[in-house]
C-alpha cells in the first residue's frame, strides 16, 4: 500500500504560536481517517497542510507521492476532493447546483467560459443522485437547506475522481436527522472499495461513519494518538484530547462518548 500522506515531525508556526507541533502521522491507500479533536486543536490546520494549501515551518510532508515545498501545488491540488466552511463560502450564491458540482472538474469555484462534455455532465448528475439530491441539479446554491448544500460540496468533491478525499466538518450544523443521513452516505463512501483514500475532521465521536479505519486525535497541535480506530479511541486517550474524563462506547459501527461524572455520595438532599 503506498503512502497517500506522509507526515513527519511537522511543525506549523503563526504569529508565534505553534499550530502543530512535531507531527508525525501517514495515510496510506484504503485508509479512512477520523481525525479529532477539541476547539483550537489543530485539525483545520492539518487538513490544510493534507490539503497542499498550507506548508509546515519545519518537518517534512509528502501528499500524494509529491513532496512539499519541491512539487507545483497547482498540479497536486485537482487530484485531491475537499468540503470545507472556507469553500463552501467561495461558492457564489446564484450558480446552479449543477455548476457547484461541474467546475470542480476545472478546479473552479464559479461557472465562467469553461466547456464541458456529457461525460462531465454524466458524472455530476449521477454523483448528484448518488447523494440523493439529483432532483435539485437545476436549483441555485444560495436557496438550498444547509444539509442539500453540504450533499452538493461531497459531490463536487467526488467529481474529479479525487485519489485523496478531505473532509472538514462534513456534518457540522445538521439536525439530528441530516447528519444520520449524511453519516450514512459517508458509511457508503467509505464501504466502496473504489473510494479514495478519505481524511474527515469533527468534533464529536458520533459523527464517525460507519467503516472508518482509523483515528488521530489532536490536541493543543500535537497528536495524543493515532492507529486503528479501535485501538485509538480509547477512554484514556480521548479523555487526554478533551480535557475530562470520558467515557467512549462502540455499538453497531457507530461510536459515543460522555462526561464520567464522579458520583457524590454523602450528601443529603436538602
Ligand atoms: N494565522 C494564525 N495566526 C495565529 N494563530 C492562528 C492562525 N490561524 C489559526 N490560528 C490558531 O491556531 C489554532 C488551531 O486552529 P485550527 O483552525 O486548526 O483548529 P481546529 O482544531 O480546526 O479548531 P475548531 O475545532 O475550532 O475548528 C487555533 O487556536 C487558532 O486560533
Amino acid at each position: 500500500m503506498s503512502d497517500v500522506l506522509e507526515l513527519a515531525d511537522v511543525t506549523l508556526v503563526r504569529s508565534g504560536s505553534r499550530l502543530l507541533d512535531e507531527v508525525t502521522w501517514a495515510v496510506a491507500d484504503g485508509e479512512r481517517w477520523v481525525i479529532l479533536g477539541p476547539n483550537g486543536a489543530g485539525k483545520t490546520t492539518l487538513l490544510q497542510i493534507a490539503a497542499a494549501q498550507m506548508h509546515p515551518t519545519s518537518g517534512y510532508a509528502a501528499v500524494l507521492g509529491e513532496m512539499m515545498g519541491a512539487v507545483d501545488v497547482f498540479e497536486l491540488r485537482p487530484r485531491i476532493g475537499i468540503t470545507s466552511a472556507a469553500l463552501a463560502e467561495r461558492i457564489p450564491r446564484q450558480e446552479s447546483v449543477l455548476d457547484v458540482v461541474r467546475t470542480a472538474a476545472y478546479g473552479v469555484v464559479g461557472r465562467w467560459r469553461e466547456s464541458y462534455e456529457n461525460l462531465d455532465d454524466d458524472r455530476a448528475g449521477w454523483l448528484l443522485r448518488r447523494m440523493g439530491i439529483g432532483h435539485l441539479a437545476g436549483r441555485t446554491f444560495g436557496t438550498l437547506s444547509e444539509g442539500e448544500r453540504k450533499r452538493t460540496q461531497l459531490a463536487r468533491a467526488l467529481m474529479a475522481d479525487p485519489e485523496l478525499l478531505l473532509l472538514d466538518e462534513p456534518t457540522a450544523g445538521l439536525d439530528l436527522g441530516g447528519r444520520e443521513t449524511l453519516v450514512a452516505t459517508l458509511g457508503e463512501i467509505a464501504a466502496d472499495p473504489d473510494s479514495p483514500a478519505t481524511v474527515l475532521v469533527t468534533h464529536h465521536v458520533e459523527e464517525i461513519p460507519p467503516g472508518f479505519t482509523h483515528a488521530l486525535l489532536l490536541s493543543g497541535g500535537r497528536v495524543v494518538a493515532a492507529g486503528p480506530v479501535t485501538e485509538t479511541l480509547t477512554d484514556e486517550h480521548l479523555s487526554t484530547a478533551f480535557g475530562l474524563p470520558l467515557r467512549v462506547r462502540h455499538e453497531d459501527g457507530r461510536w459515543s462518548a460522555r462526561a464520567v461524572v464522579a458520583a457524590r455520595d454523602g450528601v443529603p438532599a436538602p
